[in-house]
Order: structure tokens, then C-alpha cells, then sequence
């Protein structure tokens, strides 16, 4: 099977959190985290600090990126992994890319009806600062089986890239 790994990154206040809809390409018209391929000569923190920088125009530093888990997907032919960051620290202006439309949203009024429909089985517990380890099984763009797992540890990344 044909392995692709993402960053996918969640700024966030104590109650409202960042997100971009998506303009164009894969995932287009719904509303995620700022992420997307890591490159071949970048540390998965390099890759997390680079896509958020290129679809929101921030800066986060690495010391105040904090790795949450990991979200694997698979279909048929294809497995993606998923690295998950938060940060609640970031410089710079926000500005609209060519790829997203950022807004924020209260933790009440995310829009899961118009993000990708697993969003919702885990989102909230990086909301809420707990680490996690999930894997979805998609099938005709449904989910056909999952599970989510909430760690009480924090997940290996850190030391592997420390
Ligand atoms: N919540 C959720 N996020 C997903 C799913 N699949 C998936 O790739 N993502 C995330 C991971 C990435 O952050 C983002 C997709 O990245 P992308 O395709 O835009 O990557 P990219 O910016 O490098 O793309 P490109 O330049 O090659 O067009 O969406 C999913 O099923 N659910």
C-alpha cells in the first residue's frame, strides 16, 4: 500500500480555535487544521512550522509546537498518516492564502457538518489538550470502521526528533 505522511496543525485559544477552509485541491470546500505533505528533507516539526506558515502567513516557534498524536487513514489503495500539532503561540499576521481562508471559531460552533466527517471523533480531545493515537478506515469517502484512543502520555515525535 502507498504511504503519505501530513502534518495537520490546531491554533488555538482557550476557547476558540483557528481553521481554514479550503480553497482548492484535495479536501476543497471543507473546513481543517493548516497542514499538508511533508517534504523529503524536513523534520515532521519543519514540515508542521512550513504548511502552517505557507496557508495562514504565522510563524510558530518550535519550542511552542506541542505534538498531540497521530491519525492514520486508509482506503484501498492508500494509507496517509497524520502528525497532530496545537500551539497556542504564533507570531505574525494572519492573512488569507491562496489555499485557505482562516477564521476562528469557539469551541462551541466548529463546523463539523462541513469538515472532514472523522473531525469530530477526535478534534475535541486535542481541544482539550489530551493526546491521541486514531485510525479511520474510509471507504467511498464514508467511514466505514474506527477507532480513537486517548493517550496519557505524550507520544513518541518529541524524543525521536529531540
Ligand atoms: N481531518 C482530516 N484531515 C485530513 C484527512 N486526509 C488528509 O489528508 N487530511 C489533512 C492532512 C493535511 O493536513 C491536509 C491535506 O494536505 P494537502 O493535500 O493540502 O497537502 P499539500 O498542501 O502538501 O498539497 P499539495 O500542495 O500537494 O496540493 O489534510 C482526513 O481524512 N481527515
Amino acid at each position: 500500500m502507498h504511504t503519505t505522511h501530513y502534518t495537520l496543525i490546531f491554533i488555538k485559544t482557550q476557547n476558540h480555535v483557528l481553521l481554514g477552509y479550503k480553497k482548492r485541491g484535495f479536501g476543497q470546500q471543507k473546513w481543517n487544521g493548516f497542514g499538508g505533505k511533508l517534504e523529503e528533507n524536513e523534520t515532521i516539526s519543519e514540515g508542521a512550522i512550513r504548511e502552517l506558515f505557507e496557508e495562514s502567513n504565522l510563524v510558530v516557534e518550535k519550542q511552542h509546537l506541542h505534538y498531540m498524536g497521530v491519525v492514520t487513514y486508509d482506503d484501498d489503495v492508500h494509507r496517509r498518516i497524520v502528525y497532530i500539532f496545537s500551539a497556542s503561540q504564533v507570531e505574525g499576521d494572519l492573512k488569507e492564502s491562496d489555499e485557505m481562508r482562516p477564521q476562528w471559531f469557539e469551541f462551541e460552533n466548529i463546523p463539523y457538518h462541513n469538515m472532514w466527517p472523522d473531525s469530530q471523533f477526535w478534534l475535541p480531545l486535542v481541544l482539550n489538550d489530551h493526546h491521541l493515537q486514531a485510525r479511520f478506515t474510509y471507504n467511498d469517502y464514508k467511514i466505514y470502521k474506527y477507532n480513537v484512543e486517548q493517550l496519557d502520555v505524550i507520544p513518541d515525535l518529541i524524543h525521536v526528533e529531540a
